[in-house]
């Protein structure tokens, strides 16, 4: 018998003994005032949001149903690269992309760092599955928080509660394997002491264990880094599950484009954070007759079917939005996803009337709670709303949201797409020859660094499939796995791979490309070229589209500017070389020969 008497933790309402006996060791080591099982009920979410509103963290919006306005510590916005490890028990299987610790001597520090940390709070314990509930294998997972705004925010972005929970174990009435997901503010309370709004801590730690499949999170509350279904289990685990079972776990959304002839194309997309997944996720596209659904807009879990085609699911519930430049010209299904309700936003302006504003949303008001909670007037230095604010938001709201989205099985992926932001250099679209060839342009993915992580914005750095921050083990495994997934499958079933730049610049630093809607045309013609009903020149990069191959009907763009965003510049490129073979003797000695091979190519072709 334990000496720790906490309530509720025994009060669990799952027999799973490895999950109880995790949550007695957790709680023990953590010691909070009480344990809650979360339940994802409707009375759960009111009673944690009103108790959000009651600490400060919250305020009620007056203009959206059930909507709710979050602003952080004004050093908690964003993922922390360099504070996230990848602890495998040789240094060589997290590789130079990863920072590593020793997984024995990490878990003594980190258990150091955990004890006591949820003193005078609740330790909530959050069941969820990512992706369908209804899957053979439901991919499961607990987080444990001492932050009800992660318990709010995972409700939204996860299938969680009682419905995971019913899933630990199965139809035989075996436990199931679930990903243990501890998470703290780091931000303990003395008796009788007053919270913060946002609690959390200077010291921050967000690590993952692939081989025991653990994620334990410190001192953030801010998303990437407490969602620990998101990132942590989808991408940076779930990566190494894909390596050991033969599947891709990628840092891609999901679309389904139907043509005017109700024909179907599903396409997923990498693009590196804040580089416009969502966007394109939700596109209305300008060319008549043409539409989109979404699938998702963040996470694609890829495995091939028994067709031999790569199916893609979207292990997630909601958007966790970038808020800034969404409005109803250039978003307009996030915009009516929002409105919808049952919301929660995160370091954004608040509106003296109860509504969220942010830079990109039209006229300011004329007065503003900044996300620093101070007043905020129209021309001032400061933004109202923080780069990397977000909206958090129910998937099922989304009005163009396809009725396969909760399909296990997923959806066959016709085309693969790569992209980054880049001022210069690449081409608004190039198709790639093989799948050899595309993974060459995935593992040289290059784009300037963004707002979606703490550090420098706008330095281009190479961010391979836009997973720099997300694969769980070496970069060079990782690129043979990509390699390999290409080997095994049939090559006239494999998703056709293209490279894509919404952001290159002409001279006076304006968009070369109107971008958004207009996105719609490059996706026809990459629909086209799978068809084998469009045209394209072959250069040294590979295929890239004339301006009279796209349809540009109605397009109103300068006819220079789309040729310039359309042009191989091959001085540019011999210029780009020289930084892709930096980039592979980063990578050392596990890069795949085919990728130095495909780089001797190109080298060749510029010549
Ligand atoms: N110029 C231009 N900007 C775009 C385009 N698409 C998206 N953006 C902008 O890029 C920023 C990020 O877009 P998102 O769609 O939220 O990016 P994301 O890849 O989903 O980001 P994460 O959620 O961080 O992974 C926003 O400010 C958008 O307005 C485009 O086609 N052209
Ligand atoms: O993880 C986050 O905090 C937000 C996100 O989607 C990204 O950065 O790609
Ligand atoms: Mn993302």
């Amino acid at each position: 018998m334990t000496a720790v008497a906490i309530p509720g933790v025994d009060d669990a309402p799952t027999t799973h003994q490895r999950l109880l006996s995790w949550v007695r060791e957790v709680a023990e080591l953590t010691t909070p005032d009480e344990v809650v099982w979360v339940d994802g009920s409707d009375e759960e979410w009111d009673r944690l949001t009103e108790q959000l509103v009651a600490s400060g963290t919250f305020t009620r919006l007056a203009k959206k149903p059930n909507s709710f306005w979050a602003a952080s510590d004004p050093d908690d916005v964003a993922r922390v690269e360099e504070r996230t490890y990848i602890c495998s028990q040789d240094p060589d299987d997290a590789g130079p992309t990863n920072n590593w610790m020793d997984p024995a001597e990490m878990k003594a520090t980190l258990r150091e760092l955990f004890r006591g940390s949820m003193a005078g709070r609740t330790m909530y314990v959050i069941p969820f599955c990512m992706g369908p509930l209804s899957a053979d294998e439901p991919m499961l997972g607990v987080e444990i928080t001492d932050s009800a705004y992660v318990v709010t925010s995972m409700r939204i972005m996860t299938r969680m509660g009682t419905r995971a929970l019913e899933k630990f174990v199965d139809a035989q009435g075996n436990e199931r394997d679930f990903v243990p997901a501890l998470h703290s503010v780091g931000a303990p309370l003395a008796p009788g002491e007053t919270d913060v709004p946002w609690p959390c801590n200077e010291t921050k730690y967000i690590t993952h264990f692939p081989e025991t499949r653990e994620i334990w999170s410190y001192g953030s509350g801010y998303g990437g880094n407490a969602l620990l279904g998101k990132k942590c289990y989808s991408l940076r685990i779930a990566s190494t599950m894909g390596r050991d079972e033969g599947w891709l776990a990628e840092h891609m959304l999901i679309l389904k484009l139907i043509s005017p002839e109700n024909k179907v194309h599903y396409v997923a997309a990498a693009f590196p954070s804040a580089c416009g997944k969502t966007n394109l996720a939700m596109l209305e596209p300008t060319i008549p007759g043409w539409k989109v659904e979404t699938l998702g807009d963040d996470i694609a879990w890829m495995r091939f079917g028994e067709d031999g085609r790569l199916y893609a699911v979207n292990p997630e519930a909601g958007f966790f939005g970038v808020a800034p430049g969404t409005d109803y010209h250039t978003n307009p299904n996030a915009m009516r996803t929002i409105e919808r309700g049952n919301s929660l936003f995160t370091n954004v302006a608040l509106t003296d009337d109860g509504d969220i504003w942010w830079e990109g949303m039209g006229e300011p008001p004329a007065h503003l709670t900044s996300w620093k909670k101070q007043d905020w007037a129209p021309g001032g230095e400061e933004l109202s709303s923080h780069p990397n604010s977000r909206y958090c938001t129910p998937m099922d709201q989304c009005p163009i949201l396809a009725p396969e989205w909760d399909d296990p099985k997923g959806v066959p992926i016709s085309a693969i797409f790569f992209g980054g932001r880049r001022a210069t250099t690449i081409p608004l679209v190039t198709e790639s020859r093989d799948w050899q060839h595309g993974t060459f342009m995935g593992a040289t993915l290059s784009s300037e660094t963004t707002a979606a992580a703490k550090g420098k914005v706008g330095v281009v750095r190479r961010d391979p499939m836009a997973m720099l921050p997300f694969i769980g083990y070496h970069a060079g495994d990782y690129f043979q796995h990509w390699i390999d997934t290409g080997k095994r499958a049939d090559a006239t079933k494999l998703p056709k791979i293209f490279y894509v730049n919404w952001f290159r610049r002409g001279e006076d630093k304006r968009f070369l490309w109107p971008g958004f809607g207009e996105n719609s045309r490059v996706l026809k013609w990459a629909i086209e070229r799978l068809e084998g009903t469009a045209a394209a020149r072959e250069t040294a990069i590979g295929y890239v589209p004339s301006a009279d191959d796209l349809d540009l009907t109605g397009l109103e763009t300068d006819r220079a500017d789309l040729e310039a965003a359309l042009a191989v510049d091959v001085e540019e490129w011999r210029a780009e070389v020289p930084m892709i073979e930096e980039w592979f003797d980063k990578i050392g000695e596990k890069l795949p020969s085919s990728l130095r091979a495909e780089l001797e190519v190109l080298r060749q072709r510029l010549a």
